[in-house]
């Protein structure tokens, strides 16, 4: 099968609020399939829709061949789901998490204890097997939760702001054993997140905004469409720097948020000596960076990840 999950024309309204405005798309098998946005802007919903758990206004979902809206329990026997929330039971070991898991999910009953070690092992957690969950760290807390997402062999495993959080530290550990995973078990994941960095490890992006899919590639390749280099500037009076650039310089898009300006240009190399010649204004940052997933979303929004709807 090429790919695992088919969305066709996928919609959500709520009361007053179109939440997911009409989105196609395909994910393929063993791809980590990356849904990038904002807040609000629909991921959830959408993840929700997927994972059988709210019903669509209109469209239709296929997982691993199966209809989402007709063929729930078979959607759901072939998925896993790590939510945002803490959903173990604190007051029970680890091995009786995911015991019950097993049980809730029928997996045979000669099956569980080896492959509760198995994904004990995957996630680093065989010699906390024995101990309670409260007394495990945050970052304890998300392993053991993949662990027991991935015990009935889902095909599929959805990870809904996987490291929300967690520190810097926790989560780049935590992508370490999510890329384990993909490697050593071939599973096919559909990650949200708005965080950019995490957007970056995922084979193909949907970058999602205000209920709708604005873009769709490989990372690389969407930060390609931009091209040339982003240029970071503050100086001791931007509004003055600003009008400056706009009057003297050629050659480059800018704009402006918070206390910093970005300059777009083909190429920074060409660009930056005769630039800095030109400004009169005395420069405290600088910066010259290749484009982000952000600028991406600048350049389909107008507005940066991370900035409300109304700058
Ligand atoms: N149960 C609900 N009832 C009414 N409106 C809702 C409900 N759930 C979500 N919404 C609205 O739908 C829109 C999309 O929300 P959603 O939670 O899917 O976004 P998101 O991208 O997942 O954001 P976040 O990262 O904050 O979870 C928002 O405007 C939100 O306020």
């Amino acid at each position: 099968m090429d790919s695992v999950i088919a969305v066709n024309d996928l919609t959500k309204t709520y009361k007053k609020t179109d939440a997911v405005k009409g989105i196609s798309f395909k994910v393929k098998e063993g791809e980590i399939f990356g849904f990038l946005g904002p807040n609000g802007a629909g991921k959830s919903t959408t993840i929700n829709m997927i994972c059988t758990m709210l019903p669509p206004s209109s469209g239709d979902i296929t997982i691993n061949g199966f209809n989402v809206n007709k063929q729930k329990d078979r959607v759901r026997e072939s998925i896993g789901i790590i939510f945002q929330e803490n959903t173990l039971d604190e007051k029970l070991t680890a091995n009786e998490n995911l015991m019950l898991h097993c049980r809730f999910y029928k997996v045979p009953k000669s099956k569980r204890q080896e492959r509760i070690q198995e994904v004990l092992e995957i996630v680093d957690l065989v010699d906390q097997r024995k101990d309670r969950v409260e007394t495990f760290s945050g970052g304890m807390k998300r392993r053991l939760e993949i662990a027991r997402g991935l015990l009935h062999y889902p095909k599929v495993l959805f990870l809904d702001e996987p490291t929300v959080g967690l520190d810097p530290q926790t989560r780049a550990h935590l992508w370490e054993y999510i890329l384990k995973l993909k490697e050593k078990e071939g599973i096919t994941m559909f990650l949200t997140t708005h965080y950019l960095d995490e957007a970056e490890i995922s084979d193909r992006v949907a970058i999602m905004d205000r209920g709708e899919i604005i873009a769709l590639d490989k990372p690389t390749e969407l930060k390609n469409q931009l091209g040339g280099d982003m240029i970071e500037l503050s100086t001791e009076d931007n509004q003055k720097a600003l009008e400056e650039i706009k009057a003297k310089v050629e050659g480059a898009e800018v704009s402006v948020h918070d206390d910093t300006i970005y300059l777009k240009v083909a190429s920074s190399d060409a660009f930056i000596s005769s630039f800095i010649k030109t400004l009169d204004i005395p420069i405290t940052k600088l910066n010259i960076r290749k484009p982000t997933l952000n600028d991406v979303f600048l350049a389909f929004t107008g507005r940066r990840i991370g900035e409300s709807d109304d700058k």
